[in-house]
């Protein structure tokens, strides 16, 4: 509900079942999990209710309304999906607007695909300060002739100092996007999650082969000539690994500190390290820490810790963390060879080692 509710030009507002939500918020009542409490509050719509009368229900799930004043605290929590407050909480008492407005993004996550970009997106959409759109508008790259205004409309409502985002991973590797990335914004934070692109590739290609089963082997895509041994370097899941040569172009437009690289590894390993150093970067407070993770053992991934009163944690989908394609091992020797000079490029011009073999 929650995907679909952010799909370009969706009206559906996602909301659940009224038995679902008085268990989860009703379990959430006396928990000091503010970010918890504003998904509940949000995705249950009852964030007008909030602040109007104070916490929805008791832990027996009947109503607690008490003269607007909530066990958080009043204004303890923000608005959420529906955007405006209710009449007499446009602002807070510090003169903060409360109306929620749709905005152009000031940080995107632009790439890589296949790097962990959605484990990154629903990672940071924890945070309050973060509004982030759900599905892949491919505006810089696929749909730039409907104008900013459309963009815009894409965008979900945020409150004045919540940051906007969304995520497209082609855009690291389109060629006209930064110079349309840049007459938007010059000031937009970018963010790319970068991955071995060796195994980058075969993650690619195992998504391919899963829709289109009949396509080639893998190891005869990635030659020109087997025999010869020399790369197809064109070859998408392969070039799209070049990730010198992509940077480059973004770096013509913006300066290296508007960019932000996470190591896709780490992000696996240690999804709070790296969720720290990306909510820096885009100045937040460090609000989601590895009490928000656990390492799920039958999905081999880090998952969200399931909410109070819920039934199920939250996991990424089937399509992410995929068994891959196997893959000649001699083929991978070849592959590693033809990315070392590369990724020692990058590394330079990263400033930092990411460690692939
Ligand atoms: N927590 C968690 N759960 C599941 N998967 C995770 C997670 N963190 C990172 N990953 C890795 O993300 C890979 C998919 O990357 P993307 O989300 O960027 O893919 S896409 O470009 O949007 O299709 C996906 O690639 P595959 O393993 O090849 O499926 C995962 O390795």
């Amino acid at each position: 509900e929650r995907e679909r509710s952010q799909q370009p030009g969706s009206d559906i507002k996602a909301v659940f079942s009224v038995a679902r939500c008085r268990g989860l918020v009703s379990g959430l009542q006396h928990s000091v999990d503010v970010t918890q409490k504003i998904e509940a509050l949000t995705w249950c719509g009852l964030v007008h209710e909030f602040l109007v009368s104070g916490w929805p229900y008791d832990r027996n799930g009947t109503s607690v309304y008490k003269d607007g004043v909530s066990a958080a605290g009043e204004g303890a929590l923000y608005p959420g999906e529906t955007g405006t407050g209710p009449p007499g909480l446009d602002t807070n008492s510090s003169g903060k607007d409360w109306t929620a407005t749709r905005r152009l993004p000031q940080a995107l996550i632009i790439g890589v695909k296949k790097g962990g970009t959605r484990a990154l997106l629903e990672f940071l959409r924890l945070h309050p300060d973060i509004r982030a759109l759900g599905s892949e508008p491919h505006f810089f790259d696929r749909h730039y002739a409907r104008g900013l205004d459309w963009y815009r409309s894409m965008m979900p409502k945020a409150l004045d100092g919540q940051i906007v985002m969304e995520k497209t991973p082609r855009y690291f590797v389109t060629v006209e996007t930064p110079a349309r990335v840049h007459a938007m914004s010059q000031d937009v934070k970018l963010i790319v999650v970068v991955r071995d692109p060796v195994t980058r590739a075969i993650s690619d290609y195992t998504q391919i082969i899963s829709k289109t089963p009949d396509i080639p082997p893998f190891e005869s895509l990635a030659f020109k000539n087997r025999t010869t041994g020399q790369i197809d370097s064109l070859w998408s899941p392969l070039w799209i690994g070049l990730y010198a040569q992509h940077l480059e172009r973004w770096l013509a437009w913006f300066p290296r500190t508007q960019i932000h690289l996470v190591s896709g590894e780490r992000l696996i390993s240690d999804p709070a390290g790296e969720l720290g150093k990306v909510q820096d970067f885009l100045g937040l407070q460090r609000i989601v820490t590895d009490k928000h993770f656990y390492f799920n053992k039958t999905k081999g991934f880090p998952c969200l810790k399931k909410p109070e009163g819920s039934s199920k944690p939250h996991c990424l989908g089937k399509t992410k963390g995929r068994t891959h394609a196997s893959i000649d091992p001699e083929v991978m020797q070849r592959l590693r060879d033809f990315y070392k000079p590369h990724n020692q490029r990058f590394y330079q011009m990263a400033g930092q080692d990411f460690g692939w073999q």
